[in-house]
């Protein structure tokens, strides 16, 4: 059965702000982290070597709900979930807990693309074994 992937981080001073409270944009870089340790757990890279060329994930959407403040040195458990899996594209949400109080939720859409060696992107359809291990974090 699939389930979200789970990760936990420490708040870092630099990701907070005046207000002694994490910066709305540093969200969305746990966020893409969270992501990226996810696709390694299930043996892929978010920059997958694919003969001459890489398969990669442009964003084409990122959006993020602020419910609670989170602090410097705060433990929160990240969890990384496919809600949607399209011909070409991928839509994660992403949960922000802090013990069982849910904290932020955000969603990211990404794009499967070849890229080349002069950083030209294309959408391409996610091919087969690829959609397979994304589907191992689908809820
Ligand atoms: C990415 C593009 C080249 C795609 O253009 P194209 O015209 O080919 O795409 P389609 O319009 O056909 O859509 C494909 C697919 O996506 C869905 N979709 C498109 N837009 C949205 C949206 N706003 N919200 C939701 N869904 C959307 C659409 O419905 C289709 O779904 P299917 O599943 O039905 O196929 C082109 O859009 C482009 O170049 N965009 C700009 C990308 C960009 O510059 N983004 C900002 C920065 S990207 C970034 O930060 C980044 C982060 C990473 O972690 C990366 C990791 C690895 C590689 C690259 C990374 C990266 O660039």
């Amino acid at each position: 059965m699939s389930s979200p992937y789970q990760t936990r981080r420490r708040i870092e001073f630099r990701d907070t702000d005046a207000a002694g409270i994490m910066h709305f944009s540093a969200f969305f870089t746990y966020m893409e982290q969270a992501e990226h340790e996810m696709l390694r757990s299930v043996g892929l890279s978010v920059m997958q070597p694919d003969g001459e060329t890489t398969i990669g994930w442009p964003r084409v959407s990122a959006t993020c709900d602020y419910k609670g403040a989170v602090r410097f040195e705060d433990i929160i458990d990240i969890s990384v979930a496919v809600v949607h899996l399209g011909s070409k594209s991928v839509r994660y949400r992403h949960e922000f807990r802090i013990a069982d109080r849910v904290v932020a939720v955000g969603e990211i859409v990404a794009v499967c693309c070849r890229i080349d060696d002069r950083h030209q992107l294309a959408s391409i359809e996610i091919p087969a074994p690829i959609r397979e291990r994304l589907t191992r974090h689908a809820v």
